[in-house]
């Protein structure tokens, strides 16, 4: 099973790798208003879910806001440390 750090370090090192055949290096390049719209969509899919749908559609919901925040972070240059020093 993956934790936020894990995929944060597989994120991580992709991006520093440039894998081409990657979904997250060739969002990152797209920019962060790319990423930021793709976090709006999927935080309302979560707000649906949660709000009208069951648990687990809720948990894949919640966890696809939680890979395109790390993208947005990753297209931003932002580390976890950055984000976690505003907790
Ligand atoms: N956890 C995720 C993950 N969650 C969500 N997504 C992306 O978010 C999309 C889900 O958005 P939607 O529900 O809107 O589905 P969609 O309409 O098909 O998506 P779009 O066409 O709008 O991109 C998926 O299609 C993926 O593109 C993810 N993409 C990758 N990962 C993981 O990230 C790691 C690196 O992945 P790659 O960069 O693809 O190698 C791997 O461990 C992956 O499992």
């Amino acid at each position: 099973m993956k934790s936020f750090e894990g995929l944060w370090a597989e994120l991580t090192a992709k991006v520093e790798s440039g894998a081409p055949d990657s979904g997250t290096v060739q969002a990152v390049h797209r920019g962060v208003h790319h990423v930021g719209k793709k976090v709006v969509e999927e935080a309302a899919e979560a707000w649906m879910a949660a709000e009208h749908e069951s648990a687990e559609r809720a948990a894949e919901e919640i966890s696809q806001l939680l890979y395109h925040v790390q993208v947005l972070m990753l297209a931003r240059g932002l580390s976890l440390d950055d984000v976690y020093a505003k907790l």
